[in-house]
């Protein structure tokens, strides 16, 4: 599990003062993928490096499993490191090495004996799909095939954490789609705990269990991810499930509609027509998986006068949508 109280990172940058984080609270259950969601200087890099200690927060409290990593000496401090694993958006591999020799460093580095360094390496080659590989220098690996190598050398030590530093910002699409899933089978596989930062929110509709939006340096939302899409205010639900633009002229009144699960293929829409005789015209909206579970929200708009607005949204409600008059 960890735990972060009121970080604050503050950098002084040619005599002012740049709050790059601040004042971030944040629980990550063990075991969950987090993802952390903000546009280019939201802060999201800032708080991925406090969070494996490569920058000390001005103020606020680090836990990871149970320790607290603020106040620790640098000496322990090592240690604790490397119970977190950081996946970098450009892989950050040694050209020199081969995919192998990538893999085998950190445990070189820790005086991981030879062969339970052997045996780690074909282990961790194996889980991401590169038994055939190991052999293959940088140069001569695919941009997916080289974070898959980085993501190995991130698990070498045996992590309870995995951070990803926008691991798959500089990947096309398709090969994106493959290293999540990567993410997600390594995470159920051995338990890890991942948190990642993003710009796309693809990469959080596709795997995370629970997310934050990342403002100037501040949560302005956070939750499960099940909670947030069924919350028809939330600005994230919004990102990750657009209802779109709309025309507020359109005459009617507007609802907007959030369901999950077997609810988002039950038809109350039609239903709501046939029992209440009430016509309901769909403005826009999204039906997608998120966090492994069917979820949409959708934008409508119906004529009033047929039935009151309390008979329509308390149809809506005891059917298990979730219901904001716009
Ligand atoms: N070493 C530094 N010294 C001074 N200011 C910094 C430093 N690092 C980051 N900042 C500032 O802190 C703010 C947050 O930057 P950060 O890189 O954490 O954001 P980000 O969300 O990761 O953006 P990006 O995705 O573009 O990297 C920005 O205003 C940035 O200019």
């Amino acid at each position: 599990m960890i735990t972060l109280d009121s970080v604050t990172k503050v950098y002084a940058d040619r005599g002012k003062h740049v709050t790059a984080v601040d004042g971030v609270s944040l629980t990550v259950d063990s075991g969950e993928i987090f993802g952390i969601l903000g546009r280019s200087g939201a802060g999201k890099t800032t708080l991925l490096r406090c969070l494996n200690l490569l920058e000390r927060p001005t103020s606020g409290t680090i836990t990871v499993d149970g320790v607290e990593l603020v106040s620790m000496s640098r000496r322990d401090l090592r240690t604790a490191r490397q119970r977190i694993g950081t996946v970098f958006q450009h892989f950050n591999l040694m050209s020199s090495r081969t995919a192998a020799e990538n893999i085998e460093f950190p445990l070189e580095v820790t005086g991981v004996g030879r062969a339970e360094r052997r045996q780690r390496v074909t282990e961790l080659l194996e889980l991401v799909g590169l038994s055939d590989r190991g052999g293959n220098y940088p140069s001569e690996l695919s941009g997916g095939q080289k974070q898959r190598v980085g993501i190995a050398r991130a698990l070498a030590g045996r992590p309870s954490v995995l951070l990803s530093d926008e691991a798959t910002s500089a990947l096309d699409p398709a090969t994106t789609e493959q290293i999540l899933d990567l993410f997600k089978q390594i995470n159920e596989a051995t338990g890890v705990t991942v948190v990642l930062i993003t710009h796309e929110a693809e990469v959080v509709r596709r795997i995370c269990d629970s997310a934050a939006l990342m403002e100037s340096g501040r949560f302005v939302e956070q939750g499960p991810l099940l909670q947030l899409v069924g919350d028809p205010d939330s600005r994230l639900a919004e990102i990750l499930l657009p209802t779109g633009d709309h025309d507020l002229s359109i005459p009617g009144r507007h609802l907007t509609l959030a369901f999950a699960d077997e609810r988002a293929i039950e038809p109350s829409l039609s239903r709501l027509s046939r029992d209440l005789g009430v016509e309901v015209s769909i403005l826009g909206g999204t039906l997608e998986r998120v966090a492994g579970h069917q979820v949409g929200r959708l934008r409508v708009v119906y004529q009033p006068g047929q039935a009151s607005d309390d008979a329509v949204i308390g149809y809506l409600r005891e059917r298990g949508v979730t219901v904001t008059a716009a």
